[in-house]
């Protein structure tokens, strides 16, 4: 490469140049010293810069004329960065690339060149100082140029020094490159003012920079607090729309508790209606009562008014009270005094009645000992007497007999009762009849018998016309008692017609009336639930018969349909109880003696009752009541004995014993009386009297034949009525004959018969009785 700064066309290159030689061979290899060897040769003066530079244009103009064109090389390889074209600002410039500006200089410079005066602007482009690139936006921009400018300054130092040293070289160069040093020179200082324009241009830049940068680090400072402020916003929107979505979670719950509420709101509303309502009826009530009362008020004020005046008039009876009043005031002292005294008095009563509970309990104790001790008395009796017994009992004449008859005159007979002013037992026992005035029928009715006025009878007792149900029973309650101790007891009526026996056995319907059946019957009750207390219960039977024309009829039983074929009943007796059966009848338990009395109401209605001459309700049959006793004790300790007792007891109401010489006499009374007197009838009757008769008599023959002792035969089977009552007229049984005797003159007659029977009967001894016990099962 040859240099483009002038020099001596006699001196070789390299080889030659003593101190030059190395700058130029120095400036030949890099390209930097390219430029170095194209400025000028001229010689600057001392205290100058040093460099002067010249528009490229110029320079290779003047390289191209004057410089050897074997050892110059073109331009256009130069590098760009050491000849840097000065610019315009980058916005008053055309695009043009970093390459283009530096490797093609001849190419940028034309329009350069074309814009500025050709001389200074050839000065400028050639300037060491080129003027940074206008672009500041970038801080890398200006770094660069900062370094570019250092290059250049460092360069534009190298090319100074070299300049000074090929000044000094190249001082004794020719004068024609002296003036064209000092064109260089002026365009050197026109360098230089432009470079000072560029500084300018550059300080300026540099404070648009700063500025620049400052107000970016301001805009860098807003927008941090700006994105700042919008991530406080984002996080107020987020905290907003959690507290959106909070509060529409509020607003739900608050629907719903709205909801609630109005219900509830409903509910008060109605509840508030119903308590205005009520309020409105208790204000009305309220008013109500207020006028009622404001009323009240003026009725009493007029009350009042009205008792003030009273009052005036009592203030004036006061007085006169007040003595009054002491005189009371005394009296109630006296009152008090008599309260205290009576007071008193029911103290000492409460003690006394205490007492007399005591005595009441002392005399029961000794009741039931007195008890005790009569039953054994009845058993002594009964042993010494026998088993069977005899009472008399008179009616009185009933009042329907007594119409009619004058005053004095009677129909009685002349019955006298020798011992009753001695009371039972040493007396009450005697009858003496007096017959005076009828001794021609008794001469009818008995044939040949010696005539007697007087008849004396005795009996275990005597019961006269004023004897009551009570006092018969008193004597038949021990009998009736023996029932519930096992024993079999029979107790009939006998007697004639009207004579009093359906009385006697069944009485009237008040309790005073009562007969031996309903007292009996209570009587055992009574007992057998006393004897509760000692272990035992009982269970009864009750069984009623009749026997009318020796045929069993069960009174318990239905009534029987018209057509029905009787029923027949045998009668059986157990050989080691004693008990008496019948067939096909109705035996049912009683439980107490209401339920007796409905048994009997009930039989009643069947009994047979047949219109007689003798009397209207006159009852042609037998009438037999049984009640069947069971008694069972049960050990008091474990292991003892079972002890059960049986005991029957028989309460029988005989039919009318009167004759028939009786029954002949009276049909003709009955004629007169206009009572039916046919065939038939009287037939009927007298098959019946005829069967009562015969029943009658085969009684009489059984209790004959007992009193023959034991061994003896007894024709119970004589009739239906001795077999029935075999088990109870034997001698394990207790027998009473009641007999009832009519108090009339007329039936005197009759009455002796009865009398005469019973005596039969009375002095008839048929053994001792005994009673059913049973232990374990075995009998003894
Ligand atoms: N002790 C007495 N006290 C009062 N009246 C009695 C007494 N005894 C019987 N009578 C009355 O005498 C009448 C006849 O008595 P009752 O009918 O008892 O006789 P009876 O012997 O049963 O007669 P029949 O054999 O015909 O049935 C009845 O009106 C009865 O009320």
């Amino acid at each position: 490469m040859t240099s483009r700064l002038p020099r001596p066309q006699s001196s070789p290159e390299p080889k030659t140049a003593g101190g030059f030689a190395p700058s130029l061979k120095r400036k030949v290899v890099p390209e930097e010293d390219d430029i170095a060897s194209q400025q000028p040769t001229s010689k600057k003066p001392a205290g100058s810069s040093g460099f002067r530079p010249k528009p490229l244009e110029a320079s290779r103009n003047a390289t191209t004329n004057s410089a050897s064109t074997a050892t110059r090389k073109p331009l256009s390889s130069a590098p760009p960065t050491r000849l840097t074209i000065p610019r315009a600002p980058a916005a008053a410039r055309p695009t043009t690339s970093a390459a283009a500006r530096g490797t093609n200089l001849p190419t940028a410079r034309k329009p350069s060149a074309s814009r500025v005066p050709s001389t200074t602007a050839k000065r400028v482009v050639s300037g060491p100082t080129a003027a940074p690139e206008q672009t500041i936006a970038a801080p890398d921009v200006i770094t660069n140029l900062h370094k570019r400018l250092t290059t250049l300054e460092e360069a534009h130092t190298q090319d100074t020094e070299r300049v000074q040293v090929a000044a000094s070289s190249t001082a004794v160069a020719s004068a024609a490159h002296q003036e064209q040093l000092q064109t260089l020179q002026s365009e050197l200082i026109t360098a230089q003012v432009q470079l000072a324009s560029t500084s300018a241009q550059l300080q300026s830049a540099t404070n648009q920079l700063a500025s620049a940068q400052a107000q970016n680090a301001s805009l860098q400072g807003e927008l941090g607090a700006a994105k700042g402020l919008l991530r406080a916003r984002d996080d107020a929107e987020q905290t907003l729309k959690q507290e959106i979505l909070a509060l529409k979670g509020e607003v739900l719950d608050g629907k719903t508790a709205l909801a609630r509420a109005q219900d509830e709101c409903g509910d008060l509303r109605r509840t508030v209606a119903r308590e205005q309502e009520d309020a409105e009826i208790r204000v009305r009530r309220g008013e109500r009562l207020l006028r009622e009362a404001k009323d009240e008020i003026d009725d009493k004020d007029a009350r009042m008014s009205k008792l003030r005046a009273e009052l005036a008039g009592a203030v004036d009876a006061g007085a006169q009270s007040l003595e009054q009043h002491r005189t009371s005031t005394l009296r109630i002292a006296l009152l008090e005094s008599q309260l205290a005294e009576m007071h008193r008095a029911k103290a000492q009563w409460e003690e006394e009645r205490a007492e007399l509970e005591e005595e009441k309990q002392a005399l029961k104790e000794e009741s039931t000992r007195g008890e005790e001790e009569r039953r054994k008395l009845h058993e002594i009796v009964m042993e010494l007497k026998g088993n069977i017994r005899v009472f008399c009992r008179v009616r009185p004449v009933l009042p329907s007999e007594e119409e009619g008859l004058s005053e004095g005159e009677s129909l009685a007979a002349q019955i006298a009762y020798p011992d009753s002013s001695r009371p039972y037992p040493s007396g009450e026992k005697e009858i003496v009849m007096s017959a005076a005035g009828l001794e021609r029928e008794w001469d009818a009715g008995m044939g040949n018998k010696p005539r007697k006025e007087v008849w004396n009878f005795n009996f275990d007792r005597v019961f006269t016309p004023a004897s009551t149900q009570a006092d018969l029973f008193a004597e038949i309650s021990q009998l009736a008692q023996s029932s519930t101790d096992g024993y079999n007891v029979c107790i009939f009526a006998y007697g004639q017609t009207g004579s009093g026996k359906s009385w006697t056995m069944e009485g009237g319907s008040t309790e005073a009336t009562q007969g031996m059946i309903p007292r009996a019957v209570a009587q055992v009750f009574r007992v057998a639930e006393d004897l509760k207390d000692k272990g035992w219960s009982y269970t009864m039977e009750g069984q009623f018969l009749e026997i009318y024309n020796e045929t069993i009829t069960d009174l318990l039983a239905p009534t029987p349909a018209p057509g029905d074929p009787p029923r027949k009943h045998e009668i059986h007796h157990h050989p080691t109880t004693h008990l008496t059966t019948v067939s096909d009848t109705l035996t049912p338990v009683v439980n107490s003696p209401a339920e007796v009395q409905n048994l009997l109401a009930q039989a009643q209605k069947r009994r047979r009752v047949a219109a007689t001459i003798m009397n209207e309700r006159s009852s042609r049959s037998h009438s037999v009541f049984t009640l069947r006793i069971r008694g069972v004790q049960n050990p008091s300790q474990p292991g003892g004995e079972v002890v059960e007792r049986i005991g029957t007891l028989n309460l029988v109401d005989l039919a009318g014993s009167e004759r028939l010489a009786a029954l002949n006499h009276h049909q003709g009374a009955a004629a007169g009386l206009g009572q039916s007197t046919n065939g038939a009838a009287v037939q009927e009757r007298l098959k019946e009297t005829q069967n009562i008769n015969r029943s009658l008599s085969a009684l009489g023959d059984v209790i004959a034949a007992l009193g023959n002792g034991p061994g003896s035969h007894v024709p119970y089977r004589n009739s239906k009525l001795t077999y029935l009552l075999q088990n109870s007229l034997s001698g394990n049984s207790k027998t009473l004959m009641v007999l009832n005797l009519s108090p009339l003159a007329a039936h005197l007659n009759e009455s002796l018969t009865s009398l005469r029977f019973a005596t039969k009967v009375n002095n008839t001894t048929i053994g001792t009785a005994k009673k059913v016990q049973v232990a374990n099962g075995t009998g003894r």
